[in-house]
């Protein structure tokens, strides 16, 4: 898989709010405002916001109100999305809400989801059916979701949560005439697909929103990791975590187990050493899975720890998607100070090679990760 440089993009200006007396009245409009206001190069994307946070306070109502028995929106839709997986009724509706809400913005040229087979162009087919769309001459954006991760839970109550990553789009990117000449795809397709398979290291902004006891937006703008949590009685997300940081230490672990014995040696010697307390740290840590990435991934950036989806002689590349679960979730693990790796390479280097594409995952606490990567780095491991 190939490597992608780092893109030396200026730091943002992040809005500063002192943890007591500002953050009780900042919610997510007033925060993107002031991003805005201090980095005029970017106020576009704040659009992109205003929709992804009305698409999320939909989702999380639907999803609450799921489980009601008036409720039509739980079981399955009947159709196979393209990875083979059963679509949940909620796949389905989600996936929608979230197309139409960054649609209407004007500000979005390209989207690729879980729930889509291939991207798809609003440039290249700003007309659709009865609904115009315009396409603003402004900045324009590419975004890739997840719009239900973990729907497999939903039914059970279990935690769920929606992915976003944004990359900006390039009208002039190189496109890959291979795929021209062999796939007989237009040159316009190819763009748009070369727009899509960018590395994280090109990610603009990327957030989460978890769906759980409270519904919280989590994102990053590339200068640290903000979290609002809904306030209900207002309708709106609320500033209620400014630039948090996961503890460079942990002693918890977060991994399907059953899978361990047909995880590769580097990966089931550091588990046992940190169920042994044989670790570098020494601790014997805990294990703690709830089988929802977004969930996972949340408890991890608060009280530290390593969630993970390793390869496996099953899954030979690991379960999760690159673009829309691995790449986004690393940017913000990065931000909050963590570490993301396949084992071998860091996951926002990775170049995807198509949209569905899966990736060994392993995300969390520095100290921790590093110990997988050293264990990697020592073993002449194939994966
Ligand atoms: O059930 P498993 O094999 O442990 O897999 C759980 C993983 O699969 C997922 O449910 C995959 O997500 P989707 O529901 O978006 O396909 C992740 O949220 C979770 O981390």
């Amino acid at each position: 898989m190939e490597e992608a440089p780092s893109m030396n993009r200026p730091t943002l200006k992040a809005p500063v709010f002192d943890e007591v007396c500002e953050t009780t009245g900042v919610t997510l409009t007033r925060f993107m405002n002031e991003v805005a206001i201090l980095n005029p190069e970017i106020a576009e994307i704040t659009t992109l916001f205003g929709a992804i946070d009305t698409a999320c306070k939909a989702i999380s109502n639907l999803v609450k109100r799921s489980q009601l028995p008036s409720s039509e929106t739980l079981g399955y839709q009947g159709n196979v999305n393209v990875q083979g997986e059963d679509q949940k009724k909620l796949d389905v509706i989600t996936n929608d809400l979230l197309k139409r809400a960054l649609r209407f913005t004007g500000r979005l040229g390209i989207l690729a989801s879980e729930e889509e087979d291939e991207p798809v162009d609003l440039i290249g087919n700003a007309v659709t059916d009865s609904e115009e769309i315009v396409i603003d001459e402004g900045e324009k954006y590419v975004a890739v979701f997840d719009p239900l991760d973990g729907s497999s839970n939903v039914d059970a109550g279990i935690p769920t949560g929606t992915i976003i990553g944004i990359y900006e789009h390039d009208d002039c990117c190189e496109i890959d005439y291979d795929c021209v000449d062999e796939e007989d795809c237009t040159e316009q397709e190819a763009q748009c697909l070369a727009n899509t398979l960018q590395p994280g290291t090109n990610l603009v902004a990327s957030a989460y929103c978890l769906y759980s006891s409270s519904t919280f937006l989590v994102l990053t703008l590339g200068n640290g990791v903000y979290v609002f949590t809904l306030d209900e009685t207002i309708g709106e997300f609320v500033l209620s975590k400014p630039n948090i940081k996961i503890p460079e230490d942990c002693k918890i672990y977060s991994f399907n187990e059953a899978n361990l014995e047909k995880w590769d040696e580097p990966m089931q010697k550091v588990v046992k050493r940190w169920r042994e307390g044989t670790g570098k740290s020494g601790e014997r840590f805990s294990s703690r899975y709830i089988g929802s990435m977004v969930g996972d991934v949340h408890r991890t950036l608060l009280y530290g720890g390593v969630f993970g989806y390793p390869a496996d002689t099953k899954n030979t590349n690991g379960k999760l998607r690159l673009l829309y679960e691995g790449a986004p979730m690393s940017f913000i693990m990065e931000q909050a100070g963590g570490l993301s790796t396949t084992g071998k390479r860091r996951v926002m280097e990775c170049v995807p090679e198509y949209v569905h594409q899966r990736i060994p995952l392993v995300m969390g606490s520095k100290n921790a990760v590093q110990e997988v990567i050293d264990e990697y780095a020592e073993s002449d491991s194939a994966y």
